[in-house]
């Protein structure tokens, strides 16, 4: 379970970025007051433009940026009072995960899954499974700086999933990956439903939102303006088309 209250963040700009931003504000506000519950056995998205929010949310809620002010609990641990406790039970994938250029994905995969104490029969296990999900065996040996992109989202994703958090957060899973590994990612999300598992998952694809989640929220400039489990927001729509009514939401909040 993930419990957000009140989350605020604030960045501090530099020169630069008051210059780039044409501002003269010290700091800019990238969330603003945000709370949702995401429950266990049940998929949640985080949805919004470019700019939205997303990624800084999903961010803290990994633990790997404070928030200004508010507070997170994953199964019931403050992320900022605890967060070695807390941040057993996530899994976080981001766009910009880093991977070790000269080590290889089997050497990237058992360093994690030693370094989260995973047993040498879970690994194997968990490994194989993976592997198979993704397509992975083909790579396994080579060096990740000479892997592809979507390849290299593949290993991330496998780095990820190797300790079976409890906790998944995929900042937008299936970007830049083909549609064969995009379909894979969706099931593995999906298995991870099944297996009781809390997820939350950003995206602005809607055909991939409607497959997967329970519940969503919509973010526009740092600010929940929709939230409601996918049955209401299908019941309640006011246009013919899931991608119409998130834009129309999103335009009735500018
Ligand atoms: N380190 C930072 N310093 C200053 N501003 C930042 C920083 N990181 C993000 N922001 C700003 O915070 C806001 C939210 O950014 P964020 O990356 O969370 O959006 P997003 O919804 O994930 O967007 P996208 O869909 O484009 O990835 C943006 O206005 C962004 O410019």
């Amino acid at each position: 379970m993930i419990q957000v209250e009140n989350i605020r963040k604030e960045f501090e700009l530099t020169k630069k970025q008051q210059k780039e931003n044409n501002t003269k504000d010290k700091v800019a506000l990238a969330v603003d007051d945000v709370s949702f519950e995401c429950q266990p056995g049940r998929i949640f998205s985080l949805l919004g433009p470019n700019g939205a929010g997303k990624t800084t949310t999903l961010r803290m809620l990994a633990g790997i940026l404070k928030p200004t002010s508010g507070s997170i609990r994953i199964n019931g641990i403050d992320i900022q009072k605890n967060p070695n406790e807390a941040k057993k039970d996530i899994g976080f994938l981001t766009g910009s995960t880093g991977l070790y250029e000269r080590l290889t994905a089997n050497e990237i995969i058992e360093y994690f899954s030693k370094l989260y104490g995973v047993s040498r029969e879970d690994y194997e296990e968990r490994k194989e499974n993976l592997y198979t999900l993704l397509g992975m065996h083909d790579f396994q040996d080579k060096r990740i700086g000479r892997l592809s992109t979507g390849m290299k989202q593949k290993v991330s994703i496998a780095r990820t999933m190797i300790h079976d958090p409890k906790v998944v957060i995929f900042d937008e899973p299936t970007s830049g990956l083909d549609v064969i590994t995009a379909e894979n990612i969706i099931k593995l999300i999906s298995d991870c439903k099944t297996q009781g598992k809390t997820v939350i998952f950003s995206s602005h694809i809607m055909s991939e939102v409607d497959l997967l989640c329970d519940d969503l929220a919509i973010i526009h400039k740092g600010t929940i303006v929709h939230r409601s489990s996918m049955h209401e927001f299908r019941e309640n729509m006011q246009t013919n088309s899931l991608t119409a009514e998130f834009i129309r939401v999103i335009n009735e909040n500018n």
